[in-house]
């Protein structure tokens, strides 16, 4: 049964507790009745519907690629908690036998799977409802996001390529980096096989948003948990644009202390990758960020609801008001954005407009806009100039 029928079944045990949702429910029925009514002989195919909805239980699949790895394992750990997933697969190249069986001892609701390597990667990720992306290798001291693209985007591609193929109604995460690069990349390979729906596809920049909040909650005196600072643009140094002047409390800083905290939230990964010493970059707080975005982007699908808004490096689909706005401000060119998006049951709902900037923000989105539009070129053309899939 797939997600967007489960929806259906859940919408109907709302309307019997909460008659407002009638209307959206009965345009949903006349839907499905019409699906029906094509496929005849009529009373059998409605007799098969009434059976089908009331004898099977609501499934919901999330695979976590690269789920072995720093990332993926606690990230698996925290979607384990999930009282939404009915099945987490683990896919990886390496150990998801263990994690996997680790994972199932933990008493929640969810079924754990490990497939291990390409032989076993329709498998694991056939009709997930989420597809999350934390797969490839992370940086060492010195290096730039950009260095990753080498090895992680033919990573990213393959994995694109089985979800295009065998989930392509999956909402797709995507952490692994440049994530500026591996979007467009995901994006390019959906067109080919003739899915693509860019509300399904994201980037996670959760972690800038966890990070700004983080950092900025010390220095206002404001809890942290509860403070959400707007993150826009891309997720990579001068590409990240904390938009400060949106945070109330924030007019008490001085200049010198906006301009060394946005410093630290657009380079808070190399604080980590640092610190590490060369065993890698941010894990475990993206385990945090990966998580909350994931259960969010379910909440909002399978159980409806509503004004979940994250920012979320997404295409700017020009259909999108708030996406026209946000090119108004920084050009045709940029064809991604990390924006402020309302999530809902088809994924992007809304992209909501980025809102007023001040001086100093507009000069931050001057200096991001070359290095952006230069990583969604080269990931966007590692597909359209790449062999043909
Ligand atoms: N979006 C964001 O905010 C952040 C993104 N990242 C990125 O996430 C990625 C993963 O980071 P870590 O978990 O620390 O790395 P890791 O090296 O600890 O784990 C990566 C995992 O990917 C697996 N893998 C490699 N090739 C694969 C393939 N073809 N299919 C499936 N799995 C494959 C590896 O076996 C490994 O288990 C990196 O690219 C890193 O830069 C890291 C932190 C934050
Ligand atoms: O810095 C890195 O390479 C990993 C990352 O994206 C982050 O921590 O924001």
């Amino acid at each position: 049964m797939q997600i967007n029928d489960q929806r259906s079944l859940m919408t109907l045990a709302h309307l019997l507790v909460e008659p407002k949702r009638s209307r959206r429910f009965k345009r949903r029925l006349v839907f499905k009745f019409g699906d029906l009514l094509i496929s005849p002989p009529f009373p059998f195919s409605l007799l098969f519907f009434i059976l089908e909805y009331t004898h099977s239980s609501i499934m919901v699949k999330v695979t976590v690629c690269g789920a072995a790895g720093g990332i993926g394992q606690p990230l698996s750990l925290l979607l384990k908690q999930s009282d939404v997933i009915t099945h987490l697969s683990l896919y990886d190249i390496v150990n998801t036998p263990g994690v996997a069986a680790d994972l199932s001892h933990i008493n929640t609701k969810s079924k754990v799977t490990g497939h291990v390597g390409a032989a076993q990667l329709e498998e694991a990720i056939k009709d997930s409802a989420i597809v999350v992306i934390p797969a490839g290798v992370p940086r060492k001291p010195g290096m730039t996001r950009d260095d990753l693209f080498k090895i992680n985007a033919g990573i990213v591609r393959d994995l694109a390529v089985a979800a295009a193929k065998f989930a392509p109604k999956a909402f797709m995460c995507i952490i692994s980096n440049p994530v500026n690069s591996t979007v467009p990349i995901v994006t390019e390979v959906f067109k080919q096989f003739n899915v693509y729906d860019p509300k399904r596809i994201f980037g996670v920049t959760t972690l800038d948003i966890v990070r700004a909040s983080t950092f900025v909650s010390g220095l206002i005196g404001a809890e942290a948990s509860t403070l959400r600072i707007p993150v826009v643009g891309g997720h990579s140094g001068v590409t990240i644009l904390p938009l400060l002047s949106q945070v109330a409390g924030t007019d008490k800083l001085t200049k010198e202390q906006i301009e060394q905290v946005t410093h630290r939230i657009q380079f808070g990964g190399d604080e980590v990758v640092k610190a590490k010493d060369g065993a890698g970059s941010a894990t475990l707080s993206m385990a945090f960020a990966g998580a909350r975005f994931a259960l969010n982007v379910l909440e909002a699908s399978v159980k409806g609801t509503s004004n979940i808004v994250e920012c979320t490096y997404v295409h700017l689909d020009a259909d999108q008001a708030g996406a026209k706005e946000t090119k108004a401000v920084v050009g045709d060119d940029v064809e991604y954005f990390s924006v402020p998006v309302e999530l809902g049951p088809n994924g992007v709902q809304k992209i909501l407009p980025i809102g007023q900037i001040n001086e100093y923000e507009k000069g931050l989105f001057a200096a991001a806009v070359p290095e952006l539009t230069g990583n969604i070129s080269k990931g966007s053309a590692f597909i359209t100039e790449g062999a043909k899939l």
